[in-house]
């Protein structure tokens, strides 16, 4: 499946537009202001629900009027829509025709992933963006994380406030209730592991047959390794820790505090890669996950890449949207201030759409060169 027809009206700064989109390569270009990251935002709402730019869809809604509308039609006849009303806060979801309630429901027709500046966050910030990467993989390939995942939470949470309740002391009766947690605790942990260890071996495969038809010099030295957020022993540290866990009113060991460690050659990736080698990894693992789920499901995605010529040289530009070029299941979506430094594309892709985006409006852009290939 890939959006082949796309409108919107009232999204930030855009007039109401409307085109088609190629199942394989959309490039949007323009000057700083002009609309490129709003034009892929709404592009990712049709299909996510969400903004990757904020939380607050108000802020989506162009400032002189009420609501925004964005609508999609894929190649195989399905429709997806998405409105917002600044007034009472709501948005309104329709798939085919119905309204839908849930947001689930609208995600999992077209799985997709938004690379911006702030996805540098998977590699340089703390583990709980690398959690969500990993469990992502799991909400959609592995039905049975979700239930056992939202066990965990519970019981954690149930655990905390008991601790809170303990008021600073580990007398006997608070022991007695935390061994009722702590097995309870040690058996959704251990299932929680064992997903997403085995997700990560799937990953990693899927890293590595991406890297075989790419270049890139550190492609060789990558490694994925799991932390589960606990030692060997979950039952042991718990049981060591109960006074510090008192004292601080949370538990410190255990799968939410787990990490997926992304190395180069035994480094951290955050302290030993360039800014532009970091970007060329992100994407990467992105199209891993992609990958993944075409494997696990038989689901296309959709691939947003906003700036996505920044930081990185002219080669890395050409590997990177090759590989992903490659990918049968990839609709990629990219934005970039100029087209020059995309001249290559012309003359090897010709199914490339370009689009011309100029305070707001958005033109289709007739590739003349490709045109006589
Ligand atoms: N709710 C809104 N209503 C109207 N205009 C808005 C709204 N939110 C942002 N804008 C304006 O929309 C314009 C387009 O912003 P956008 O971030 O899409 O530009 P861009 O082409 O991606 O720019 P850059 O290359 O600098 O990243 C900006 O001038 C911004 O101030």
């Amino acid at each position: 499946m890939y959006l082949k027809h796309f409108k919107c009206q009232g999204v930030r700064n855009l007039s109401t537009c409307q085109f088609d989109l190629s199942s394989q390569l959309n490039v949007f270009f323009g000057d700083n202001g002009a609309g490129k990251s709003s034009i892929l935002e709404a592009i990712g709402l049709v299909t996510s629900g969400r903004s990757f730019r904020t939380s607050r869809l108000e802020f989506v809604v162009n400032e002189a009027i009420d609501s925004f509308s964005v609508f999609a039609g894929s190649d195989d006849g399905q429709r997806f829509g998405l409105g917002y009303f600044k007034k009472d806060k709501k948005k309104a979801i329709k798939i085919n025709g119905e309204v839908v309630n849930s947001l689930s429901k609208l995600t999992q027709y077209y799985p997709t992933q938004v690379l911006s500046p702030e996805s540098y966050h998977l590699i340089d910030s703390g583990p709980g963006e690398r959690r969500k990467y990993l469990d992502w993989c799991l909400f959609h390939v592995e039905h049975m994380f979700h239930p056992v995942w939202k066990s965990y939470s519970s019981i954690l949470k149930q655990r905390n406030a008991l601790l809170r309740s303990a008021k600073g002391k580990l007398i006997p009766e608070i022991e007695t209730q935390l061994d009722i947690w702590d097995k309870q605790l040690c058996e959704a942990a251990e299932a929680i592991s064992e997903y997403r260890r085995d997700v990560l071996k799937q990953l990693s495969l899927a890293l590595e047959s991406i890297l075989q038809s790419l270049t890139v010099d550190f492609s060789k030295l990558i490694s994925l390794e799991y932390y589960p957020g606990y030692s060997n022993d979950l039952k042991a540290k718990l049981l060591d820790n109960r006074l510090l866990d008192i004292k601080s009113g949370n538990t410190r060991a255990g799968p939410h505090k787990a990490d997926l460690r992304i190395k180069i050659e035994g480094h951290l990736a955050k302290d030993y890669l360039s800014r532009g080698q970091k970007k060329v990894l992100i994407n990467l693992l992105y199209l891993a996950q992609t990958l993944l789920l075409k494997n696990a499901t038989g689901k296309d995605s959709l691939f947003i890449i906003d700036d996505f010529t920044s930081e990185l040289d002219n080669d890395n530009q050409q590997a990177l949207l090759t590989t992903l070029f490659q990918q049968e299941n990839v609709q990629i979506i990219v934005s970039c201030l100029h087209l020059d430094s995309l001249n290559w594309l012309k003359t090897r892709y010709n199914m490339a759409h370009m689009f011309h985006v100029k305070h707001g409006t958005i033109e289709q852009f007739h590739n003349t060169s490709s045109e006589h290939s």
